[in-house]
């Protein structure tokens, strides 16, 4: 048998700090239910009076009787009504304020764990876990309150009216008592299941809709959809043999009942015949002994279901409480101009417990320099820019901006001086207008245009039915991947972004957009420090000079010329390339 441990109270303690924000409603909801208590002990009482009377054949009592009884029903029902709203506004209200914890907790947690963690696992926990923990404290908390008064208020009656029919009810308690908490158990590890079944559910399509072109190009919708089936079939099961279990729980209990409440319609005939106890008080006890075993099987219930719901609990609590991950942490520094000064000393970094991936990096990157990142596919380019936005923090060495140390950098200031543009830019679902003020809300109409104006894009933009207004389908997929990126360089230029980094896109651009960029970088450029990985040597002849890495260590900082003859690395990648497109050209 297992009862909550120290850990699950503390959860339901937590829990219930939920509520302090309603204590008005849920004082409300409280008076609600008490009246309704007071309904369930007055009405038999009526009902028993009623019949009572009709055996003495008083008509006048028993059409008064009907009328209270009326009454009662009609105000039970709207006090009902009430509770019912009160319930649900409730649960929802507090659905909602676990659910903006959780996003908040997820926008804050380091990148580590969303490489560590499904998009699905934060999907499942915000969805189904935080509405389980509403559900906790409505269905639980609030209704096993409610069952424990009714248990005293409805024992204390039955007990004053008969004390051995009482006892006789009172003897189902302990067995249901036991099959509740065997089945609490089996319930919480089924719960865990359906849980991480639910992640897999949720991943699952995340999936399926965010790799909807890879799916369709590489003919694998069959895969995909039986994917789909064996995840969601498994869920079903699941699901269907946690109710089943749960459901058989309370049969069980049931049952228990259904025996005691019969041996108190039998020792209470008995009792009739014997004259020891009235009709009238026969009916209300029967009618009492009804609701008096269901409450007191619903107590009984209270810890198995409770430990159902604590798996949904734990999930929820990690990500609100950093119980997986702590938050990313930043420095309270302040810092509202920068000119743009990039220093990397002694910088090591690997992303596990793996080998390193950036071996005591050094370089200074000048203010509005234009700097291109060479190096083979994974040297470490990437991740220079994780660490210069701080996605991940470095092991050890420092990286300065301005001689500032960027650990000490409070959040929206190193935020707003770098800007990253990648390969594939991610811009919402929204307007141009909206894409590119969301990086900056009181930028002007004409500080776009002019970022625009910057990256070649504002004659593109203008020459669209609706221009700025045009809306942008999700990931921007009406537009190309050139004028995606320099959207982007617009978004970061709008933002005010002293440093730009822009990670090259690698064969996407056609040649026109290829020279739009190079346009682009070289006009930004007048004005920001702009670090670009390369992944094309054409894209970087204008540049002020060039990083090699190799090896997650940088074995040459110069221009291109003098690399060409003092870099073994930067040779053979460049001759890697001119091989290539020698290569290409002689199967064309
Ligand atoms: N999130 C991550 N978790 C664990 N390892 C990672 C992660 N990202 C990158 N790596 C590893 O770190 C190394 C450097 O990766 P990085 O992406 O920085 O290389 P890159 O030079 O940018 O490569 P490419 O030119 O192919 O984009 C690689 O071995 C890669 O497998």
């Amino acid at each position: 048998m297992k009862f909550l441990s120290r850990k699950d109270i503390l959860l339901l303690k937590r829990t219930l700090s939920y509520t302090i924000s309603y204590r008005v409603k849920l004082f409300f909801t409280l008076v609600t239910v008490l009246m309704r208590i007071v309904f369930d002990i007055v009405q038999p009482l009526m009902w028993g009076k009623m019949i009572a009377t009709l055996f003495e054949k008083d008509y006048n009592s028993v059409l008064i009787s009907i009328l209270i009884i009326f009454v009662l029903n009609i105000s039970q029902s709207s006090i009902e009504l009430i509770k019912s709203y009160l319930f649900t506004s409730l649960n929802s209200n507090i659905t909602y304020n676990i659910k903006h914890d959780i996003y908040k907790k997820i926008l804050n947690l380091p990148v580590k764990a969303f490489d560590e963690m499904r998009t699905g696992d934060f999907l499942s926990r915000l969805e189904g876990d935080a509405i389980s923990i509403a559900n906790i404290i409505s269905n639980h908390f609030l209704i096993g309150f409610v069952d424990i008064l009714k248990v005293i208020a409805i024992g204390i009656t039955i007990f004053s009216i008969n004390i051995p029919l009482s006892v006789i009810i009172i003897c189902s308690f302990p067995i249901s008592f036991i099959i509740f908490i065997k089945f609490g158990n089996i319930l919480r590890k089924k719960n865990k299941e359906a849980a991480q079944l639910r992640d897999n559910y949720y991943s699952n399509i995340q999936q399926s809709i965010q790799g909807i072109r890879e799916i369709k190009s590489l003919g694998i919708k069959d895969y995909s959809y039986k994917l789909f089936s064996t995840t969601s079939n498994k869920l079903k099961d699941s699901t269907i043999n946690l109710n089943f279990t749960s459901v058989l729980s309370s049969t069980l209990a049931r049952a228990m009942n259904y025996l005691s409440e019969a041996a108190v319609m039998a020792f209470g005939i008995f009792l009739i015949s014997k004259g020891s106890l009235s009709i009238e008080y026969f009916i209300a006890f029967s009618s009492y002994s009804h609701n008096f075993s269901l409450a007191l099987m619903n107590i009984t219930k209270l810890n198995s279901s409770i430990q159902s719901t604590m798996t949904s609990l734990e999930r929820s609590f990690e990500i609100i409480d950093d119980m997986l991950y702590s938050s990313e942490k930043f420095g309270c520094r302040e810092v509202k101009e920068i000119n743009g000064n990039i220093k990397l000393e002694n910088v090591c970094f690997k992303y596990r417990d793996n080998k390193k991936v950036l071996n005591m990096i050094n370089f200074e990157i000048k203010p509005n320099k234009k700097i291109a990142i060479v190096g083979s596919n994974g040297s470490g380019k990437t991740t220079i820019f994780n660490l210069l936005l701080r996605l991940y923090d470095y092991d050890s060495g420092r990286i300065l901006i301005d001689d500032i140390d960027i650990q000490d950098f409070n959040e929206q200031s190193l935020r707003n001086h770098i800007s990253v543009v990648l390969q594939e830019p991610f811009l919402f679902n929204m307007s141009i207008k909206d894409n590119l003020s969301i990086a900056n809300l009181k930028a002007n109409e004409e500080e776009l245009i002019n970022a625009c104006r910057s990256v070649y894009i504002h004659d593109f933009i203008m020459s669209l039915p609706e221009g700025y207004d045009t809306i942008i389908g999700e990931n921007g997929v009406t537009l190309s991947g050139g004028q995606k990126q320099r959207l982007a360089i617009a978004r970061a230029l709008v933002k005010k972004s002293k440093i730009i980094l822009l990670d090259e896109a690698t064969s996407s651009l056609d040649n026109e957009s290829q020279l739009y960029l190079k346009k682009t970088i070289d006009e930004i450029s007048k004005k920001h420090t702009v670090i670009i990985i390369a992944h094309k040597f054409s894209s970087i002849n204008n540049v002020d000079e060039i990083i090699v890495i190799d090896e997650g260590e940088v074995v040459g900082q110069d221009s291109h010329k003098k690399l060409i003859s003092n870099s073994k690395v930067y040779r053979h990648l460049y001759e890697n390339e001119f091989k290539e497109f020698k290569n290409v050209k002689e199967v064309i």
